[in-house]
């Protein structure tokens, strides 16, 4: 793809699933007008993969890479790597894009990084993720949201990560069960590789979600369901999603939906809420 003044400069922090998924949709032309200029992984073999695909730089820090020419830092590692990579994109005069969302259940973080952004004049996208409905959501807001729940069940393979850390026997779960029913900030610390499409659910409702997760030995889809009552109206929205082959624990649709995001950031159509 030939550079050109109006080219969308993009740098990727974590090169797995999502990383690879909007990178190639990058070079495949699904994104116009973009080009990936740095990448980073703490796993230098990832960044290297990536930069053959792309023909980025590799960065050995979020340091270096916030302080390449870039428009967009596009944050898929994880929840842990977000006050990083978003503080000091911004502070670096770039938008963020943020994958990981489960880290803006910090409340005192979200804010700090939003007054950050309004400093320093730019933008902090979150993408609807896994799930739909948020353009709904957005407008029920303006009336009083009373009950938001996510219920999502997932195959074992997908939680298996967390319910090992949890200290559940994988080999023992011939049948659906509630591994976990609680609220947004519980559920996110204990299956923060698959539930943060909590957080986006409750930072755009602006209420915190009661959140059950199922481990389904039979489940073969990501299924996350959604119930939003409020003065406005109801709202169930239900998405079954494919996995990624690579990575069972993340849906197709959450790198669709950055793929979308990034691409309508050029439009100037703009639909839904
Ligand atoms: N918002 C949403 O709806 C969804 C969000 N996610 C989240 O998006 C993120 C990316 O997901 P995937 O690409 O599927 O994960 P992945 O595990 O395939 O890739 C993550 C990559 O980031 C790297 N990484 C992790 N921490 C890092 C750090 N501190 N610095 C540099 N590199 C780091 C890893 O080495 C790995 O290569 C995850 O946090 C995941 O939980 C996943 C699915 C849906
Ligand atoms: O991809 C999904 O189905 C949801 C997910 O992992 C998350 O929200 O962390």
């Amino acid at each position: 793809m030939e550079v050109n003044t109006t080219m969308y400069k993009i740098g990727i922090v974590g090169c797995g699933v999502i990383g690879s998924f909007i990178s190639k949709k990058v070079v495949d032309g699904t994104i116009k007008n973009a080009k990936i200029i740095a990448v980073y992984d703490r796993n230098l073999e990832k960044s290297k993969k990536l930069s053959e695909l792309t023909g980025a730089k590799i960065c050995n820090s979020i340091d270096e890479l916030v302080k390449e020419n870039l428009d967009l830092v596009v944050e898929c590692a994880s929840v842990k790597a977000v006050e990083e990579v978003a503080t000091k994109s911004l502070i670096n005069n770039k938008d963020v894009l943020i994958m990981s969302v489960g880290a803006l259940v910090d409340k005192d973080l979200f804010l700090k990084l939003k007054k950050l952004a309004k400093k320093v004049s730019r933008k902090i996208y979150i993408p609807s993720g896994a799930i739909g409905g948020l353009d709904a959501i957005k407008a029920l807001r303006l009336g009083e949201i009373y009950k938001v729940v996510l219920k999502t069940v997932k195959p074992i393979k997908a939680l298996e990560d967390s319910l090992k850390n949890l200290g559940y026997d994988i080999s023992s779960i011939k049948n659906p069960i509630v591994v976990f029913e609680g609220d947004v900030f519980e559920a996110i610390k204990k299956f923060p590789m698959n539930i943060n499409v909590s957080v986006t659910l409750s930072i755009v409702s602006e209420y915190p979600a009661k959140v059950i997760i199922v481990a389904d030995p039979n489940a073969k889809l990501n299924r996350h369901e959604i119930l939003v009552e409020s003065s406005i109206g109801k709202l169930k929205v239900c998405v079954e999603n494919v996995p990624f082959e690579e990575n069972p624990k993340t849906s197709a649709l959450a790198a669709y939906s950055a793929v979308r995001l990034i691409r309508d950031l050029s439009e100037s159509v703009k639909i839904g809420t």
